[in-house]
């Protein structure tokens, strides 16, 4: 398989940053380019050059990826907080679509031939029955949802006009963090369920709010796949090979375990490992909150040979319960 040089964009993040280490690990040119808006330069390992840049700017990501010689690009830069999208959506459609606009358009004039896209379960909106296929209408009910969909029609349009090929990976919930120790969760002001959990249990905040117990679920909480971030970052080297195999085709995939796990059922297993228990505040429901979220991963597994390896919660949560108090020290 030929190792192209690949750009990582949001490589500094949560997810990128795992996404790099994997590369790096496997011997892949890695370059990273990130604003560090909500990234960390610690989070990009010794040797991989970090540009810090906004992926809007469609000049210099245009000169970054001549400068290295970029064929293959993954792209993670972007905002991700579902209800922040729903009190600021011009900041979500700037941040996501515009910005995946420039950075496509950097993309077409540099000649970069493959585009990974981190598209996510959003896109769906709240569809009545789970797991989900890839083939299941996508009607986004946040702002989140529908910036990342424009991004998806964009590569799809841009692809078939122009000659490169992309793959749109629509993750479910990403949890956890390096079983190494080497990265986790460490952005500005965390709102995602496991993280804010965690960080519960090391003391830096007081208790958890559970968001709504009235939803059409067993027991009253939201239903979502959670899947380990390096799981998530071993389907990326998986599908970029498979873009670079065969140039002719795009694809569109699920990431995650097809196991759905309540918020309730997430806090009883986080005391568990933890083996003292969380508080929580039962609360009222968070704008833009779908009931369930559970993916179909067939296609993934199927095409790309995919195998987790670390898709036991409790594996999840230790490695998530690990990194925070590492962060914590
Ligand atoms: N975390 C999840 O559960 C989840 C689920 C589905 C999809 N995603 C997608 O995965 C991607 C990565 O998410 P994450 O959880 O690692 O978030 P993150 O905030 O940790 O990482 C995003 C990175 O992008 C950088 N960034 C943001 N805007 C930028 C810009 N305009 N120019 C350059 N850099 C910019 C940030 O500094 C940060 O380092 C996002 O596109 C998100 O929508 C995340
Ligand atoms: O303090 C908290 C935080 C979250 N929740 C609930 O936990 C569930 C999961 O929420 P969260 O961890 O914030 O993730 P999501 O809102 O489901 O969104 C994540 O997962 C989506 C895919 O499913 C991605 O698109 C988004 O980028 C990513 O932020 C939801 O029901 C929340 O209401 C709580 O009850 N209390």
């Amino acid at each position: 398989m030929s190792k192209l040089p690949v750009l990582v964009t949001g490589g500094a993040g949560y997810i990128g940053s795992h996404a790099v280490l994997t590369l790096h690990d496997a011997d892949w040119q890695v370059v990273v380019a990130d604003n560090l808006s909500n990234g960390r330069r610690e989070a990009v390992p010794a040797g991989v050059p970090l540009v810090e840049v906004d992926v809007g700017d469609e000049a210099c990501m245009e000169a970054v990826l001549r400068e290295h010689g970029i064929q293959a690009i993954m792209h993670f830069a972007g905002s991700i907080v579902v209800p922040e999208s729903v009190s600021d959506p011009h900041f979500y459609y700037r941040n996501n679509t515009v910005a995946s606009h420039a950075l496509i358009g950097a993309a077409l004039k540099a000649g970069v031939r493959h585009v990974l896209f981190s598209s996510t379960a959003a896109t769906y909106g709240a569809p009545e029955t789970v797991p989900i296929d890839e083939d299941t209408p996508t009607r986004p009910i946040n702002p989140y949802g529908h910036s990342k969909l424009m991004t998806e029609q964009m590569l799809r349009d841009c692809a078939a006009a122009y000659g490169f090929n992309y793959g749109a990976l629509r993750y479910f919930n990403v949890a956890g963090a390096d079983p190494k120790g080497r990265s986790g969760q460490a952005g500005k002001g965390a709102t995602h369920l496991l993280k804010v959990a965690c960080e519960a249990a090391v003391g830096k905040r007081t208790h958890v709010d559970v968001f709504g117990t009235d939803y059409p679920t067993p027991d009253g909480t939201c239903i979502r796949d959670y899947i380990h971030v390096s799981d998530l970052a071993s389907a990326h080297v998986l599908a970029l090979e498979g873009l670079i195999a065969d140039p002719a085709t795009s694809f569109t995939m699920n990431c995650g375990y097809g196991r759905g796990t309540s918020v309730l059922e997430m806090l009883d297993a986080l005391d568990r490992v933890n083996g003292t228990p969380v508080k929580r505040v039962m609360g009222e429901r968070r704008a833009g909150d779908p009931p369930q979220l559970v993916a179909s991963n067939r296609r993934l597994v199927e095409r790309l040979g995919w195998q987790p390896a670390y898709a036991d919660s409790e594996t999840i949560i230790r490695s998530a319960l690990e990194w925070e108090r590492r962060l914590n020290r």
